[in-house]
């Protein structure tokens, strides 16, 4: 299907790694060194390790995100993802391999770089909110500028700035006790933003939270990314919510990179059957876009229906309904570079279905 026409421009690459591994044991480095042989054996590999007493918690991940995307670490409890996402800030520390930001060999970087570009750089926001209990919401969300030494007018001023990206204006006095789990974790995203960070690192930040106020969240955010288009890296175990913000997702398991692509290529063409098994819960008519589907403009066609390339193909189901054989599809400057038929459609609605 996807021998289609590309709308998409090349991205420049803002964090990346490379054969990475972490290994938890007694001797992490020797373990790594016998377990080299078998890497092409996961299976063995992984009993070997665990026979001398080593868990393979990241193994040979390799991945690039690019600038301004949401690049999204899905996979099941255990799989590695929280180990992947903290060994890239490096507050784990690899066992081997490359993370490189900006082209910055962050495994050669001293400690006090390190330091420098988390407070700088990287923006942080975990599960369990992990606000200061004795200060106040305003002061919560300037205290990474109060480590970085910013006058208090000045912290002050953006902290309320942020306090109000995040829909919290009026609660500046309240303490995190005060607040529902909805209200802390903005003060979460709020006080990780105060610092402008390039890079944001998000680890399961909704899963604490019911359904109704996670999906709330997942709005505000896709609102927020919106306007910041910051290059984030969010790690999720829950499917949906993976392909309702990603941009592009990784699916790992036993800490291993199995699929990575959009949300489309990934409902498209799920590389095994463990991948197709988490897309049954995915409405894929609402994941897949006109884009990524269409064909060339068959010559002599003259769609009576045209769409733009980002519309899914749920928007495309009603025309086709209508007894519309064919739509056209557009890119940004409205020319006509494609077409999807309503039999390619009812095609994918079946294998929704499947
Ligand atoms: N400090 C540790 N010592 C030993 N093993 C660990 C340690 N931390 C994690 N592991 C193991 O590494 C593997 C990956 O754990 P990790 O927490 O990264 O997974 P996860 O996908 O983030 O899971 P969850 O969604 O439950 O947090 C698991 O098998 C876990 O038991």
């Amino acid at each position: 299907m996807s021998s289609a026409p590309s709308l998409a421009s090349p991205r420049q690459v803002k964090l990346a790694c490379r054969d990475l591994w972490k290994l938890y044991g007694a001797r992490p480095r020797d373990a790594m060194a016998a377990a080299m042989p078998l890497v092409e054996d996961k299976d063995r590999l992984r009993s070997e390790l665990a026979g001398s007493g080593h868990v393979a918690a990241v193994a040979g991940a390799s991945l690039e995100v690019h600038e301004a995307e949401i690049f999204v670490l899905m996979g099941l409890s255990g799989s590695g993802k929280s180990t992947l996402l903290r060994c890239l800030t490096r507050l784990i520390e690899p066992t081997s391999g490359k993370v490189l930001l900006d082209g910055e060999d962050l495994l050669a970087a001293s400690r006090h770089r390190m330091v420098e570009l988390r407070r700088h750089a990287m923006g942080m926001v975990f599960q369990n909110f992990g606000l200061l209990p004795h200060l106040t919401v305003l002061d919560n969300v300037a205290f990474p500028l109060r480590v970085q030494g910013i006058e208090a007018s000045k912290r002050y001023a953006r902290a309320r700035e942020m306090i109000e990206l995040v829909g919290l204006r009026g609660l500046e006095g309240h303490f995190p006790s005060q607040l529902s789990g909805g209200q802390q974790q903005r003060v979460g995203i709020a006080r990780s933003l105060a610092v402008g960070p390039q890079i944001w690192f998000l680890d399961e930040p909704f899963s604490a939270l019911d359904p109704l106020i996670r999906r709330q969240m997942q709005d505000e955010f896709i609102r927020l990314q919106k306007m910041l288009r910051k290059t984030i890296v969010f790690v999720t175990h829950d499917v949906q919510e993976a392909f309702r913000l990603a941009d592009r997702i990784a699916i790992m398991r036993h800490g291993s990179i199995v699929q990575m692509g959009t949300p489309a290529e990934i409902a498209l063409a799920p590389a095994n059957a463990y991948i197709a098994e988490f897309l049954r819960d995915i409405p894929t008519l609402r994941v897949i876009k006109a884009a990524d589907v269409m064909r060339p403009l068959a010559a002599d066609t003259s769609p009576a229906h045209v769409v733009s390339g980002s519309a899914v193909l749920e928007e495309i189901v009603p025309l086709v309904l209508n007894g519309t054989p064919l739509v056209g599809v557009q890119d940004e400057a409205g020319a006509i570079v494609g077409q999807v038929t309503a039999a390619e459609i009812a095609e994918l609605a079946r294998q929704g279905r499947d």
